[in-house]
């Protein structure tokens, strides 16, 4: 059985990538959904034009990876591609965020960079020749944000993760993406709050527009995805630029 893995496939760019990825992969029989609000699933479930196999729970607790550990062992699937896209981030200074919710910054460290890792652990003895993984870093990796710190600090694992993995397994003919866009017009600003900066706005991207770039660059085997012009001229300004300046723009 030849199956896609989608986390955070409830809303955003997860629900996005399993709407898209039957026009990508041609062969699928399954895809499997992972997100809390089981409602969600059911609606793309309905929809969709490969059948979905529904996995309601929440991946900072344990016992949705014991359901999805046993369905793997059952099915012994060909995982042709994992999408790791569960994520949330929280706007404000670190202290401020504290005070007003006290275990939100752990918990995005938990959803974040523990459970995309535990995800690709218990999926990796089912990757085969050709297989993929794609995790949703953002732009945000490139530099240190105040203001999104530890939101920045979480993406940086997950490219830094990515690349690293991606080597190891380039061997093997297994693919990993880290998808890098900048602000996209999700429910991700319903939980996180407003952007710290106006400029951000302004260039907000489509979901279907950034997930279509991801699965083009995925095929391409690239090891990192950058929609849009603004969002490559901050990838190479990270790389050119002292973060000091650039932590002193994003400040003011
Ligand atoms: N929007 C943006 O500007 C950008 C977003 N990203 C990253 O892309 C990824 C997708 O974000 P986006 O689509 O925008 O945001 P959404 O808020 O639309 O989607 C987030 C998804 O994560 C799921 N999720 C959240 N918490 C949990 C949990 N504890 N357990 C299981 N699933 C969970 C949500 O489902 P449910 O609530 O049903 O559990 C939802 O499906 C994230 O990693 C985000 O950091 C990267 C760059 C830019
Ligand atoms: C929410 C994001 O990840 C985005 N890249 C941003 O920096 O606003």
């Amino acid at each position: 059985m030849r199956i896609a893995i989608v986390t955070g496939a409830s809303s955003g760019m997860g629900r996005e990538f399993v709407r898209q990825l039957p026009y990508f992969y041609h062969n699928l029989d399954e895809i499997w959904i992972i997100a809390r609000r089981e409602e969600k699933l059911a609606a793309l479930a309905q929809g969709s034009a490969v059948p979905c196999r529904i996995f309601a729970g929440d991946l900072c607790k344990g016992e949705i990876y014991q359901k999805l550990e046993h369905a793997l062992k059952e099915e012994t699937p060909d995982i042709r591609m994992l999408v790791n896209a569960a994520g949330f981030g929280k706007v404000g200074e670190v202290k401020k965020i504290a005070h007003r919710e006290p275990s939100a910054q752990t918990a995005m460290i938990d959803l974040n960079c523990r459970a995309l890792t535990r995800m690709t652990l218990i999926c990796l003895p089912y990757l085969r020749l050709g297989s993929r993984v794609v995790n949703l870093a953002s732009a945000a990796a490139f530099c240190p944000q105040p203001s999104f710190a530890v939101y920045a600090a979480t993406k940086s694992y997950v490219l830094s993760f990515s690349r690293a993995l991606g080597a190891e397994l380039k061997r093997t003919g297994i693919y990993v993406t880290a998808v890098c866009p900048g602000p996209v017009a999700t429910e991700f600003f319903d939980v996180s709050g407003k952007l710290p900066n106006k400029w951000k706005d302004a260039v907000m991207a489509k979901p279907d527009r950034v997930v279509k770039k991801a699965l083009l660059d995925v095929r391409k085997k690239k090891e990192i995805s950058v929609y849009g012009i603004a969002m490559k001229g901050a990838e190479l300004g990270a790389k050119l630029m002292p973060h000091r300046v650039i932590m002193d723009l994003l400040s003011n």
